[in-house]
């Protein structure tokens, strides 16, 4: 039986992340990077695949946990018949090596704790040659090293490729498990000392919390949604992955597995937007770097995503040993969607660039010239069907979709050109380009029967991201097309007041078999729209509803089944927290007049 996506909670070290069960057991680590095979692979196949448990002997899951406030700490508690105990997770900020700390303290009477380690390279396929060096264990295959050690020495044996402990701490007593990578053909890492290194990891945390501007209802979870986004920042080069996971289902038993763990220009620059609203311009700056990067070349050649460090190939690949998340199979690695045509995105990466302009980010002339490139190939790619932002691997067609972030595109650089007389570029052909691309999806994406606009031209059909047609300014709120196309996807996506982003089964669009659950985003973005076209006590009643979604750490995967109340997709994906943040920020400001 799998467990639910919400007794998951993450850490990580801004490099990678790992995911903990209520259980205590660490089902999902990749090393050394997010997008590196898995070591801990239960969480998409079963224990044999990797994990690693701490918990008090025969106890199930825990009695309470919680991240200590503004960081990545959790702290896992069980009340036992013996007393209480609890296990402190981390990842701190590397220095040398990756590294996973685990602490055990003895909060009442004395418990008996139960250490399982499974250690599993390459996703869950290779048992490691385990043995005992400098007084530690250390694991080795191929290119993959890891060692175990505690503070104080606790004795491990191994028995059927599984490395076991027991011991008891009492109420005061500490007993801290590091276990750290490192490339097999290198000498071990120094060691960290565990303590140091969580008091200094909170710390941190604590700091980078501190700035948060957002001070309106629901402060946790927006504080929560903005940690977890920090967190999926690859902090060496400035990337964002849209999750820490591949292929957890958007249909349980299905197909519908991707591997998020890369950089989609769509996910990171929303990521980007959420974190300027929030007062982080750092973050801002060191994605705009990557940025340019990772793009440098021929502007026809921009991809959708690339890899952490701009890697422009990731090529898709199935791991037939894994069983899946609830028997969802193929497990993938990598992802093909890397190859589509999908126009949207150069209107979110000018847009979040224009934004962290206004918001005092310095100004750069190769970003400035990169935008010009981008529009300056869209003047032609426009007319152009693709596969949009939901990324179907159906036949290409005209979204309006992506007709609409298109012409964001040329509408930020007008406006930047108009602002700033002295940029260089073409204003005239510029606005010539906005105003042809505005008239084509008046003409051909709206459908004057039904007064909605389309999911793509010719066709009858809604999508859930038309909804961003008010909050990109593309019409104002109360135009009656605007008002219309918010009531239709309310009246037709809407499933148990949540949203679905189009219909899957009716209209096979997407090219895949099965349906799926409702995509959180949307159903932030429908929050937005209410908000936008004067139903703002509906819109902030779904932002509660969706809110009230988070587990009991504050996390959202990609999608919701509102039919079995679990979450669904990668977990946890950026999207959804972008969603919330920015929700947040459209209902209540910062906050700070209530
Ligand atoms: O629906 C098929 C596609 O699903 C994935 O794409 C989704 O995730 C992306 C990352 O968060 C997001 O940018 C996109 O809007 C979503 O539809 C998958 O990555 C694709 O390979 C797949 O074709």
């Amino acid at each position: 039986m799998h467990r639910p996506l919400e007794d998951y909670a993450l850490i990580g070290d801004q490099q990678t992340a790992a995911l903990v069960s209520s259980g205590g057991s660490v089902d999902w680590l990749c090393l050394p990077r997010f997008d590196s095979a898995a070591c801990f692979a239960a969480l998409v196949g079963k224990e044999e695949n990797g994990h690693w448990q701490l918990a008090p002997k025969g106890a199930g899951d825990c009695t309470r946990r919680s991240y200590r406030p503004g960081t990545l700490v959790l702290d896992t508690e069980w009340d036992t018949d013996e007393g209480s105990v609890r296990v402190t997770d981390l990842m701190p900020q590397r220095d040398q090596a990756p590294d996973l700390v685990r602490i055990v303290e003895g909060i009442r009477g004395r418990v008996t704790m139960r250490g399982t380690l499974r250690l599993r390279f390459d996703y869950g396929s290779i048992v490691p040659w385990m043995r005992k060096a400098d007084g530690h264990r250390v694991a080795v295959a191929g290119p993959d090293s890891m060692w175990l050690r505690s503070e104080p020495p606790v004795r491990t044996w191994g028995k059927d490729l599984t490395t076991h402990s027991e011991f008891t701490v009492e109420e005061g007593e500490s007993v801290a498990f590091v276990l750290t990578w490192h490339p097999s053909h290198e000498p071990r890492p120094d060691l960290i000392d565990p303590f140091e290194s969580l008091r200094r990891s909170q710390e941190e945390w604590e700091e980078w919390s501190a700035q948060c501007r957002y001070d309106g209802p629901h402060k946790d979870a927006v504080l929560r949604s903005l940690v977890t986004l920090k967190a999926l920042t690859f902090e060496p080069t400035g990337g964002i992955v849209a999750a820490p996971t591949t292929s957890l289902p958007e249909e349980l038993g299905g197909v519908r597995n991707w591997d998020y763990r890369y950089c989609w220009l769509r996910d990171s620059t929303l990521t980007l937007g959420a974190l300027v609203s929030a007062g982080y311009l750092d973050e801002a700056k060191a994605w705009r770097d990557w940025l340019l990067r990772a793009v440098a070349g021929d502007p026809a050649d921009l991809q959708i995503m690339y890899g952490l460090a701009g890697e422009r190939r990731l090529p898709e690949m199935e791991l037939p040993w894994l069983a899946g998340y609830g028997h969802s199979v193929p497990v993938r690695a990598g992802n093909d969607a890397v190859h589509q045509l999908q126009l949207d995105v150069y209107g979110e990466v000018i847009d979040s660039l224009a934004l962290a302009r206004v918001a005092g980010m310095p100004s750069e002339p190769h970003a400035w010239r990169l935008q010009l490139a981008l529009v300056e190939f869209l003047s032609t790619a426009w007319r152009r069907p693709d596969q949009g932002l939901w990324e179907v691997r159906g036949p290409r067609r005209h979204f309006v979709h992506s007709k609409v972030m298109a012409w964001v595109a040329a509408d930020r650089i007008v406006k930047a050109l108009e602002d700033e007389p002295g940029l260089p570029g073409d204003l005239v052909a510029i606005r010539r380009l906005r105003d042809d691309i505005h008239r084509d999806v008046l003409e051909r994406g709206f459908d004057t029967e039904r007064n909605t606009f389309t999911q793509y031209y010719g066709s009858t059909e809604l999508d859930a991201s038309l909804l961003i047609i008010p909050l990109v300014g593309f019409l104002p709120s109360d135009d009656p097309r605007v008002l219309g196309t918010v009531q239709a996807v309310r009246d037709e996506l809407s499933d148990n007041g949540f949203v679905r982003r189009y219909s899957a089964e009716a209209t096979g669009v997407d090219g895949l078999p099965g349906r799926e659950g409702t995509f959180l985003v949307c159903s932030f973005w429908l929050a937005d729209a209410l908000h936008l076209t004067g139903h703002t006590k509906e819109a902030r009643e779904l932002f509660d509803q969706l809110c009230a979604l988070g587990n009991d750490v504050g996390l959202l995967a990609e999608e919701y089944d509102p039919v079995s109340g679990h979450q669904l997709g990668n977990f946890p994906q950026a999207f959804s927290h972008i969603g919330l943040v920015g929700t947040a920020f459209t209902l209540f400001g910062t906050g700070e007049a209530g």
